[in-house]
């Protein structure tokens, strides 16, 4: 079955038309890319499958049943969970609470069970901090899991908020320019994680990226959006090679 389904989807700011019958499909397991060049709609795309901003007109599916109007937290909750182009952590919690917090979030009580479960709360405790210290581990943080999150490094920074948003625990995982101000050794480096990831927790992800050598490198298809319109998608292959992706990147290399 189709995890994530969006159909002519629109979103309309003013007069400006971002995003304009917008249709896509992911299929479980898939690794796909969404590219396009400055403006041409892609963050407002992932904003609109993650409740963000509802559609101006459009539908989603999301596991064969409709996200549209929901907002960000339940759709969390429904399995879908995001990375931002400019990180967003909660920078003066330390690296293990913010990843722990993704765990609460997950696991949320209301006040009455809250009450009733008092005795198990310490045991409950324990086990998302071990947990959380899990992911860290799988992301090389473990070390740095008292550290205050904004004095982490660039790159440790967005390793952090890919392990916050893991443990939402997702079927699918949005990674808006996951590769954004790394080096080429640390792209490479993201690059053998999201593959790892992928198949470590049976993920779907659908990623936004403008580092070229990585898309190609990791996604089996690519959507390329340019003025708001999907205008091609296909293969790596096909996508280097498609003559209207080359003439909306206008001379942009696509390598
Ligand atoms: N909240 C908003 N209000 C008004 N216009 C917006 C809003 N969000 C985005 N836009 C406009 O919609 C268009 C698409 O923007 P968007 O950020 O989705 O593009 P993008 O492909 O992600 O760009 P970039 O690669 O530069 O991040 C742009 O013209 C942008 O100015």
């Amino acid at each position: 079955m189709t995890l994530l389904k969006a159909t002519k989807l629109s979103k309309v700011f003013g007069g400006l038309r971002a995003v304009s019958n917008f249709s896509l499909e992911i299929q479980p397991g898939e690794l796909v890319g969404l590219i396009g060049p400055n403006g041409a709609g892609k963050t407002t795309a992932f904003n609109l499958l993650t409740g963000v901003y509802e559609p101006t007109s459009g539908e989603i599916e999301f596991d064969g049943k409709s996200v549209v109007g929901l907002k960000p937290y339940q759709i969390t909750q429904r399995g879908i969970a995001r990375t931002f182009q400019n990180i967003r952590l909660f920078a003066n919690l330390s690296v293990l609470d913010n990843v722990k917090i993704a765990y609460h979030f997950h696991v949320k009580y209301g006040l009455v069970e809250s009450v009733l479960r008092m005795g198990r709360y310490h045991k409950e405790e324990e086990e998302i901090r071990q947990k959380a210290i899990q992911f860290l581990k799988i992301f090389q943080l473990e070390d740095k899991k008292d550290e205050i999150a904004k004095n982490l490094p660039y790159g440790e920074q967005r390793r952090l908020e890919i392990a916050r948003a893991l443990a939402a625990q997702p079927k699918l995982l949005l990674l808006d320019e996951p590769a954004a101000g790394m080096n080429p050794q640390e792209t490479h480096q993201l690059m053998d994680m999201i593959r790892w990831i992928r198949e470590k927790f049976d993920l779907t992800i659908l990623l936004i990226e403008h580092d070229m050598s990585l898309v190609m490198g990791v996604c089996e298809r690519i959507y390329v959006l340019d003025y708001g319109s999907i205008i091609a998608h296909g293969t790596p292959a096909e996508i280097k090679n498609n003559p209207r992706v080359i003439e909306a990147y206008l001379g942009e290399e696509v390598h």
